[in-house]
């Protein structure tokens, strides 16, 4: 189940109250006031983690509650402030809080997404409903013509509210395969993005993404991700942080040098870069993918082609050559049909009503 997107309700701890209370020692029956302050309330808190890539957890819980401080004890005792609560999120969740307004009109209510925050960064914390301060004790009330106060004040409530969680996926599709098989030529030819090529791996150390426009305002996003090798889901070399970026496209082409450069075996490659996303994650296996048959220009691929057609019958298969422009025009027509989005249709949330 990949969740990308989940309404919660959060509500921080309220503070404690201050207490009212009296000192009775043995030998001074009428002492002065000495209740404490109650202690904070917890507030709830998401913080980015890297290794979590899916706000599935939020489908089970959508309730994020922290617990309340406690109230002030006698003896000036300060009630125990609450431990804050700490929610793991994918990095790049895009926070909304879900606002109801009533139109004085009408008298219907409206549900409105206000912009809270975008968590981008690994690592990072945000509080999301602040826990309340505690109340003060009646021992802050004594003045000297009032020497036995029985004010008190309360805790204060913990911040609550809707939120809208949504993971905001880096491009709508991700370039995916072995080092050297022509990914970051292909998106330099389709977008305006100039990532550097040349003939050695690992060229492309971090993703890069490029903008497709496809006519008609219509436009897409394409990112151009670090070639995978065989380990990859074992975290060999940077797999896992490569892994991650695909994870956050929405569909894949996986590309393959056709001509099986320096002795490669096209079909071998696929197979082994496939292993490895099912390895990392079974969702992300089943995500839609096409195959980018690419460097179509040199002789030998059109036999390599025949055997890649064999062996994925069922994928659909795109002949290219990034370098030469054959078959681009299909390829950009299918991209089109599959992320093409037209621009001047204004933006508005997914409702994720049930
Ligand atoms: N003949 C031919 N060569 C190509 C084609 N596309 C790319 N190349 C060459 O293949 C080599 C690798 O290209 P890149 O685009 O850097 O490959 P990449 O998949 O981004 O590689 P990494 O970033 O290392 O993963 C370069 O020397 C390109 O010039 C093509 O269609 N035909
Ligand atoms: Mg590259």
């Amino acid at each position: 189940m990949f969740v990308d997107q989940i309404k919660v309700f959060a509500r921080a701890g309220k503070g404690g109250d201050g207490s009212m209370h009296f000192h009775r020692g043995k030998f001074r029956p009428k002492g002065g006031p000495d209740g404490g302050d109650g202690g904070k309330g917890a507030s709830v808190v998401l913080q980015t983690d890297p290794s979590t890539n899916s706000l599935r957890q939020f489908f089970f819980t959508t309730k994020l509650l922290a617990k309340d401080g406690d109230k002030g004890g006698a003896n000036q005792c300060t009630g125990r402030s609450a431990e804050d609560v700490i929610y793991k999120i994918p990095v790049g969740t895009v926070i909304s809080k879900i606002v109801e307004e009533e139109d004085p009109e009408t008298g219907e209510t409206s549900i409105r997404y206000e912009p809270f925050a975008d968590l981008a960064e690994p690592h990072q914390t945000f509080v999301l409903c602040k826990g309340g301060k505690g109340g003060k004790g009646n021992v802050h009330f004594k003045t000297s013509t009032h020497q036995s106060p029985r004010e008190t004040t309360p805790g204060e409530p913990g911040e609550e509210g809707r939120f809208h969680f949504e993971l905001r996926s880096i491009a709508d599709a991700g370039l995916v395969g072995f080092p050297n098989a022509g990914k970051s030529t292909l998106l330099s030819k389709l977008s305006a993005a100039k990532p550097k090529i040349a003939n050695y791996p690992f060229t492309t150390l971090q993703p890069l993404v490029g903008v497709i426009h496809f006519g008609d305002h219509r436009r897409g996003t394409m990112a151009d991700i670090p070639g995978l090798i065989e380990g990859a889901s074992q975290n060999i070399g940077l797999g896992h942080d490569f892994l991650r970026h695909i994870m956050r496209c929405r569909t894949l082409l996986f590309v393959v040098d056709t001509a099986g450069t320096e002795g490669r075996d096209p079909i071998s490659d696929l197979e082994t870069v496939r292993k490895e996303v099912k390895l990392y994650s079974d969702e992300l296996a089943k995500r839609p993918w096409i195959i980018v048959a690419n460097k179509m220009d040199v002789e030998e691929s059109e036999e390599h082609l025949t055997r890649l057609k064999d062996r994925f019958k069922r994928i659909k298969i795109f002949p290219i050559s990034a370098e030469s422009g054959l078959g681009m025009d299909k390829l950009r027509a299918h991209l089109d049909k599959q992320i093409g989005v037209d621009t001047l249709v204004s933006f508005a949330p997914a409702s994720t009503d049930s």
